[in-house]
């Protein structure tokens, strides 16, 4: 770094802190609104606590200056040292209004975390039995150790099941599902007797164990190898979808960001027969409450814009015990069932 570089680096610091600063000590609005046009940065995170001016703006509860600083491009996800957001400071304050308007900012940011799927259908699988006797499919991202499915996901994928099962007597349900992991809701999925029962599923590692399980051999299951972006866009999808339409549609892919889940959405009536059902794994932005609730709206949007009404419902995450050396990626302590329901 240039000398030069170090000394406008250092000039924004100060600013950065004294924006922050000011805002705690509820300074008048044209003084902050000074900071800001004389360069203060709305992205700076403060040295003490690693919080940005948003978070500052909702200790303080000054809904005015939250919007300013929204509008004048703050970042809504920044998270503090402890690992909150602004959107959870004022939901600790109980202030839904603040809340709103910076959850509502992310929802117009629509952002993703873009995971690289064709990096991760690259990386070598590892199929483990932790000490508790949980399973996982462990994936290693720069040497960190990260779960693709942990046992721990089961009570998810059961209450999903019974969701999906619920006031239907199934004989012989079609069933789509995307990402079969450790195969917990395939499994579950046998046990409803399904006349057909499609599996897409990418990593070649995923497709060996599945082989040496004897999924491939299983009545009435059919392996689609690849992603399922092969398979579900408008040339194909006609040859997968049975007369009629599927049943039951879940989907569950590791990796893909926001965007493949609305691409997903975009076919669900071709998908979808006239009586059927369809979830998906809810766990974008699972790390925190407030990018987590933003996640969920934005998904019951694009659900609606594709004429789909979703239903939520809750299921205790609380007990995500065994993670063991892997990656946090669900820290909620509720996970929110999403269920499309075609009568
Ligand atoms: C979290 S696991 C699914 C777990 C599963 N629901 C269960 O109950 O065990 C995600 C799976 O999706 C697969 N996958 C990721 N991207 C995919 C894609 N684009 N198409 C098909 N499968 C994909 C992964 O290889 C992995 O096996």
């Amino acid at each position: 770094m240039s000398e030069q570089d170090e000394i406008e680096l250092d000039a924004l610091t100060d600013l950065g802190e004294e924006l922050i600063r000011s805002i705690l000590a509820e300074e008048p609005l044209d003084t902050i609104k000074q900071l800001i046009e004389s360069g203060a940065p709305l992205w700076y995170q403060n040295e003490s606590e690693g919080i940005s001016c948003l978070h500052a703006a909702a200790y303080t509860q000054n809904r005015e200056l939250v919007k300013l600083l929204i509008d004048g491009g703050a970042v809504w996800n920044a998270a503090d040292y402890l690992r909150n957001t602004a959107g959870d400071i004022a939901l600790s304050f109980n202030n839904q209004e603040i809340y709103t308007i910076i959850r509502d900012a992310g929802i117009r940011a629509d952002d993703t975390a873009a995971a690289s799927t064709d990096a991760f259908l690259s990386s070598k699988l590892r199929f483990i039995v932790d000490e508790h006797g949980q399973n996982i499919c462990m994936l290693d991202v720069d040497g960190e150790e990260v779960g693709v499915m942990m046992g721990w996901e089961r009570n998810i994928m059961q209450e999903t099941v019974a969701k999906f099962s619920a006031g239907r007597e199934h004989t012989g349900p079609k069933i789509l599902n995307v990402g079969f992991g450790l195969g917990i809701i395939d499994t579950l999925f046998q046990s409803l007797s399904p006349a057909q029962h499609v599996i897409i599923e990418a990593h070649p590692d995923v497709l060996k164990h599945m082989k040496e399980l004897g999924w491939y051999e299983k009545p009435g299951v059919k392996i689609l190898e690849g992603k399922w972006q092969d398979y579900i866009n408008s040339d194909k999808i006609g040859t997968i979808v049975p007369e009629g339409g599927f049943d039951i549609v879940y989907t569950d892919s590791f990796s893909e960001d926001y965007q493949a889940l609305r691409q997903f959405f975009s076919h669900l009536q071709v998908l979808l027969g006239p009586q059927s059902r369809f979830s998906f794994f809810n766990g974008l932005g699972a790390t925190n409450p407030t990018i987590y609730d933003v996640y969920t709206r934005v998904a019951e949007v694009h659900l609606a814009e594709v004429g789909l009404n979703v239903s939520w419902s809750d299921v205790d995450a609380s007990d995500q015990r065994h993670w063991g050396d892997s990656r946090r990626y669900f820290t909620c302590p509720t996970y929110r069932l999403p269920l499309v329901v075609r009568e």
